[in-house]
């Protein structure tokens, strides 16, 4: 059997930087690396980036042109087709499966957005659960400003109100699942690898 492994995050924490090359160290230790992310690629991915994410070149700001159930039901048929078409069966095929974002990221920022954590729960019961969850935590003021250059002009302080809410509820979800383990975004690129590798090495390889 393969590995499941999840990075999580605010936006700009470094997620997409970090599974890249814990990507890279595991194909340095021989292994089959399958590196994903949610939203996938899918047609149910560019329809979440379609009718959903904020900014990009439409400008939408908050999400507000469907309901947040309709969104939690969006992200979760995304994530049952990469569940069933690509996680399982590559961690069946004994490769290690890296993903940028899971259930987890519907459970913060759905929740976020005002809706209850117990259904978003249960939405996402489906999610086969993952090794092992990195969630690289870091001051929203720090994220917006790694991520200046791409963000959105107006409506700022909503977004660092909504990133900040976010923030606090991953925080809180790692108190009740025990697979997701805190590293602290602050530092350097190759700091946070070499602690993210010391943790796949204690819980995946129990050195
Ligand atoms: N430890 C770090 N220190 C300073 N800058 C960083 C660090 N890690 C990543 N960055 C920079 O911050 C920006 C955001 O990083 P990255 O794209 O990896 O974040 P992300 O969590 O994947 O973002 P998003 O959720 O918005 O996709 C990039 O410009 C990246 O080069
Ligand atoms: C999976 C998932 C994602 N989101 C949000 C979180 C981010 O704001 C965007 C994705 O942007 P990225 O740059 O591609 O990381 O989508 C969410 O609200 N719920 C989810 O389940």
């Amino acid at each position: 059997m393969g590995m499941f492994i999840v990075i999580e995050g605010i936006d700009g924490a470094g997620k997409s930087t970090q599974t890249k090359l814990l990507a890279e160290w595991f194909e340095e230790k021989g292994h089959e690396v399958v590196l994903t992310k949610e939203p996938t690629d899918t047609a149910f991915g560019k329809l979440i980036r379609k009718l959903v994410l904020t900014g990009g070149k439409e400008g939408i700001i908050d999400g507000a042109r469907i309901s947040h159930e309709a969104e939690a039901l969006l992200f979760a048929a995304d994530r049952a087709e990469h569940v069933s078409k690509l996680i399982k069966p590559s961690i069946e095929a004994g490769k290690i499966v890296i993903s940028d974002r899971y259930f987890y990221s519907s459970l913060a920022y759905q929740w976020a957005r005002g809706l209850d954590l117990e259904w978003l729960i249960d939405l996402n019961r489906f999610a086969v659960r993952p090794d092992l969850v990195i969630l690289l935590d870091l001051p929203v003021k720090e994220s917006m400003k790694r991520i200046n250059g791409r963000s959105i002009k107006t409506e700022f302080d909503k977004i660092v109100e909504l990133q900040k809410k976010v923030r606090e509820n991953y925080l809180k979800l790692a108190e009740r699942f025990p697979e997701i383990r805190i590293v602290n975004a602050l530092a350097s690129v190759e700091d946070i690898h070499n602690d993210i590798v010391a943790l796949v090495e204690h819980e995946l390889f129990k050195k």
